[in-house]
């Protein structure tokens, strides 16, 4: 086989609830930044609350499957069987084409970029397992079996938290002994980094501005759910902390609480969980599992998809005081927990504001709930207007999610409107694309 049919690139995006797979293929010959093509997307979703779902899409826009269940699929390993075994036996592919595998790994610690695994990486990403235990486990499962199954071909990580370096120390610095905390890694180190430098880039794009140009908050609101300050083009400060569990709640996670809260919680919170469903090599402790996988959506209603919890908020009740809502809320769940997302959401619009001197361009909602949410988005919208935001456009936010433009402008007006500053935009992220074409520049 000669180097030229060696042309594709797998690119594997473990998430908390999701493994979402991109083929690309490299037409002219490797080691050039030559544009890549995009072949097919796969993707697996709702692993932690089953049944987990499969998704199957040619370049060519024909779906093969759209959330078809999948009952053998238990937890990333067995997502990964599924698709390795859907790629030999449905597609025409054979994966002895594939000449690069690029992961997505959510912590990389102190790694300020990408790395092409070898047995020290490995372990060096094992060892950082306990501080992202939804994910970076499950995503050395993925890339020991990518190695396994495809020997030739050369895996890569890219990091989660290498968009977050710029976050200047005053804002990453916990206060606590500062000895301790550089001994053993205590800072903010930020998450949903490769979802944040995509949609700078197409953010710049549509805009027609340089990135470090501009400021921007980014929410990237999916399973795990984050904000980010962007000041002139580089992450400045954002929500998820030392691990991905801390800032805005999720699916199965409680986002920031009161670190006496532990105590309380139960008696036997310090001690090690011996879940057998949680991931390989991950340490944590009974109060992290509880924390991590038996709270947000899933704790407070039942259910870890968003959409069902907006559809069942009663956003449409005439709950016009403060006492009606307070009752609305005490007997209808879903709408607790649609209260409580978007207060969380504004405290850190509110304060990234500020942090930001007022000086914002635009405000930006993405992934999963963010792309397809347009109830939130009005909600924060409106809540965002005594801030100098643009007005959320109704029509358009109902229709953004059909669109097919990567970002797609929610606000009142039109571009030649002088006044139109601080615009509400929706971006569809794209975790796996953003690393490809620097890929090919590996010797
Ligand atoms: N119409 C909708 N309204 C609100 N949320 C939605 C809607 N459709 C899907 N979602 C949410 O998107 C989430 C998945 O987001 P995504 O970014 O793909 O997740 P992951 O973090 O697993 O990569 C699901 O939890 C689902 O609740
Ligand atoms: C960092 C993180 O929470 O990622 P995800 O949303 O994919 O779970
Ligand atoms: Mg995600």
């Amino acid at each position: 086989m000669t180097s030229l049919e060696r042309n594709l690139i797998l690119s594997v995006n473990a998430g908390s609830s999701s493994l979402k797979i991109s083929l690309f293929s490299t037409a002219k010959r490797l080691g050039f930044t030559e544009p890549v093509a995009l072949v097919f997307t796969s993707s697996i979703s709702s692993i932690s609350g089953p049944p987990a779902k499969f998704s199957f899409r040619l370049a060519t826009g024909e779906q093969r499957f759209k959330d078809k269940p999948v009952d053998s699929i238990k937890d990333h390993s067995t997502a990964f069987a599924h698709f390795l075994d859907y790629l030999e036996n449905h597609c025409s592919i054979p994966k002895s084409r594939i000449v690069y595998v690029c992961h997505r790994v959510v912590h990389g610690g102190d790694y300020a970029e990408r790395v092409e695994m070898d047995p020290e990486a490995y372990h060096h990403l094992e060892r950082l397992s306990d501080l992202a235990p939804l994910h970076n486990g499950a995503a050395l499962s993925v890339i020991k079996a990518c190695i396994d199954a495809m020997s030739e071909a050369r895996s890569v990580a890219y990091f989660d938290t290498s968009f977050h370096r710029s976050i200047p120390s005053h804002i990453s610095s916990y206060a606590i002994d500062q000895k301790i905390a550089t001994e053993r890694g205590l800072r903010k180190y930020g998450f949903h980094g490769l979802s944040y430098a995509f949609i700078l880039r197409s953010v710049s794009r549509f805009l027609e501005r340089p990135p470090e140009s501009l400021n921007l908050i980014l929410l990237h609101l999916g399973s795990g759910a984050s904000v980010c300050a962007i000041k002139a083009g580089k992450s400045y400060d954002t929500s998820m902390e030392l691990t991905p569990l801390s800032g805005l709640p999720g699916a199965t996670r409680s986002g920031s609480i009161d670190p006496s809260l532990i105590f309380h919680y139960t008696n036997k919170a310090g001690r090690i969980t011996h879940d057998p469903s949680m991931a390989t090599n991950v340490g944590v402790t009974m109060a992290e599992d509880i924390l991590n996988r038996k709270s947000g959506w899933k704790a407070m209603t039942g259910t870890t998809d968003f959409g069902t919890v907006t559809s069942k908020a009663d956003l449409s009740a005439p709950a016009s005081t403060d006492e009606d809502l307070e009752i609305l809320r005490k007997f209808n769940p879903h709408r607790l927990a649609f209260d409580l997302f978007t207060d969380r959401i504004i405290q850190f619009i509110g304060s990234y504001y500020l942090k930001l001197g007022s000086e914002v361009d635009a405000l930006v909602f993405s992934g999963g709930i963010g792309e397809n949410g347009a109830e939130l988005r009005s909600v924060i919208g409106k809540k965002m207007e005594c801030l100098g935001f643009c007005k959320v456009d109704e029509e358009r936010n109902a229709k953004a999610r059909k669109e097919d433009a990567v970002v797609i402008d929610i606000s009142v007006g039109s571009d030649e409107d002088e006044e139109r500053k601080k615009r509400v935009l929706v971006c569809k992220t794209d975790e796996q694309v953003c690393f490809i074409c620097s890929v090919l520049l590996l010797r």
